[in-house]
């Protein structure tokens, strides 16, 4: 039995998770549960999977979660504190990270550092604070598998290989909803039509993110810090079937892939069962649907948050950080309308041009400049906004 602390039970990650927790009885059991600001959900998860403990972070939601699981046996807190605190209980065998974004770096890191198995959902953490997280992972002997479905593939092609014969990994992109298209078409797209992933159901933000492939970006990042790889190693290529999840490179030229439906509860399941893989009824791969499977190269050209991604992985520091902070607010800004889908690169590069630079960050100068980047991007933001009008 492994007792699960789910981490953003209410996102897309977190309600997948529950529905594999649900669909292998015995297996599984929910210690903890948190959610952001969707105490509904939360209350109903909670009822239904009776964990020990549940945090909600948006302190304003904290009496309604309260009062109405009063009559279980249900601790409920509130605060990011309190979230760092849960998931280094000793019930607790295996963290699910699946809050969205800079919020979930530092549940992460307190679960590092109670030696916590982690099935890491959130990317972003990665990408911000990457070498840190996996060298105190190292230190800690806390054991990251990767829930992101490029990472699961790519993890899953490495088992049983000596890691010093890979030559390369190459991460599939879908290429969004907008693949093929150029910047006379992109310049009116607004957030209804980015939010049409063509393969994959998933939260709001990172489906954005795939639409203008800064999501493969983040990818490329995290894949440098969860498998010691330098920055030539990691190649992209567009697969718009999403049935390659990703693929590894030796050094003797033999290519590894992994394949399957593209169903995040398939990575999410692996992640949280492993070292175990166990069964399933979910629907099977059936190559005939499939008949044609076809690569291309990203347009870097259009789709600049891509080469945004790889320029900030090169400099290092807290560049990524700066990247990762500013597409926070601009895809927020672009989910409500209120920024042209083209303008988001702009306000990243920006951003990025504009931050001090930091070699080797502490944790408190990755919360430094997360915060300030925040604060930047957003000036640009108000100043592009005032020039429409
Ligand atoms: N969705 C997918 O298929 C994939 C997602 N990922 C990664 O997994 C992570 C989660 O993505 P996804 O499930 O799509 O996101 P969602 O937006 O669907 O869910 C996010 C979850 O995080 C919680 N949350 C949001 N903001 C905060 C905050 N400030 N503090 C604490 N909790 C917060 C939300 O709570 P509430 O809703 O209650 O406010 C919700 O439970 C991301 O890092 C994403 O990149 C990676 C691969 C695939
Ligand atoms: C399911 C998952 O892992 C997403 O990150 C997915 O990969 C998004 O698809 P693209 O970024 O390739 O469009
Ligand atoms: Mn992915």
């Amino acid at each position: 039995m492994k007792r699960l602390a789910i981490l953003g039970s209410t996102g897309s990650i977190g309600t997948q998770a529950l529905d594999v927790v649900a669909a292998h009885p015995g297996l599984f059991e929910v210690e903890v549960l948190s959610a952001h600001s969707n105490a509904t959900l939360l209350i109903e998860q909670a009822r239904r999977f009776k964990p020990n403990a549940v945090v909600v972070t948006d302190e304003t939601k904290y009496k309604e979660v309260k009062d109405a699981l009063m009559m279980l046996p249900i601790k409920v807190f509130t605060g990011h504190k309190a979230l760092a605190e849960v998931v280094q209980w000793d019930t607790v065998d295996t963290v699910l990270g699946a809050v969205l974004g800079f919020a979930g770096l530092h549940s992460i890191l307190a679960a590092i550092d109670a030696g916590k198995r982690i099935a890491l959902a959130n990317k972003e953490t990665l990408v911000v604070a990457g070498e840190l997280v996996m060298a105190r992972a190292r230190e800690k002997g806390a054991v990251i598998i990767p829930v992101d479905s490029e990472h699961s593939a790519i993890f899953q092609c490495l088992a049983g290989e000596d890691l010093n014969k890979v030559e390369k990994v190459i991460l599939t992109a879908s290429g969004g909803p907008f693949l093929g298209r150029k910047p006379n078409y992109l310049v009116n797209v607004k957030a209804s039509h980015a939010l049409q992933h063509p393969n994959w159901v998933m939260g709001a933000k990172i489906t954005i993110d795939s639409a203008t492939l800064m999501n493969k970006g983040l990818e490329i990042i995290e894949a440098k810090w969860l498998f010691a790889l330098n920055n030539d190693q990691i190649d992209v290529v567009i697969h718009p079937q999403s049935v390659i999840h990703s693929m590894v490179q030796f050094t003797d030229g033999s290519v590894k892939s992994q394949m399957g439906l593209p169903d995040m509860k398939l990575p999410i399941q692996y992640a949280i069962a492993y070292p175990e893989r166990i069964h399933n009824d979910y629907k099977r791969l059936d190559f005939k649907d499939f008949p044609k499977l076809s690569f291309e190269a990203p347009d870097y050209k259009t789709f600049r948050n891509l080469a945004l991604a790889i320029d900030a992985m090169k400099k290092g520091g807290n560049a990524p950080c700066v990247l990762n902070a500013a597409n926070e607010v601009v895809v927020h800004a672009f989910l409500q309308n209120k920024v042209g889908f083209l303008e988001m690169s702009e306000m990243i590069e920006k951003t990025l041009d504009c931050m001090t630079f930091i070699e080797h960050p502490t944790i408190e100068e990755y919360v430094e400049t997360d915060k300030e980047a925040r604060i930047q991007v957003t000036e640009f933001l108000k100043k592009s906004q005032l020039s429409i009008y």
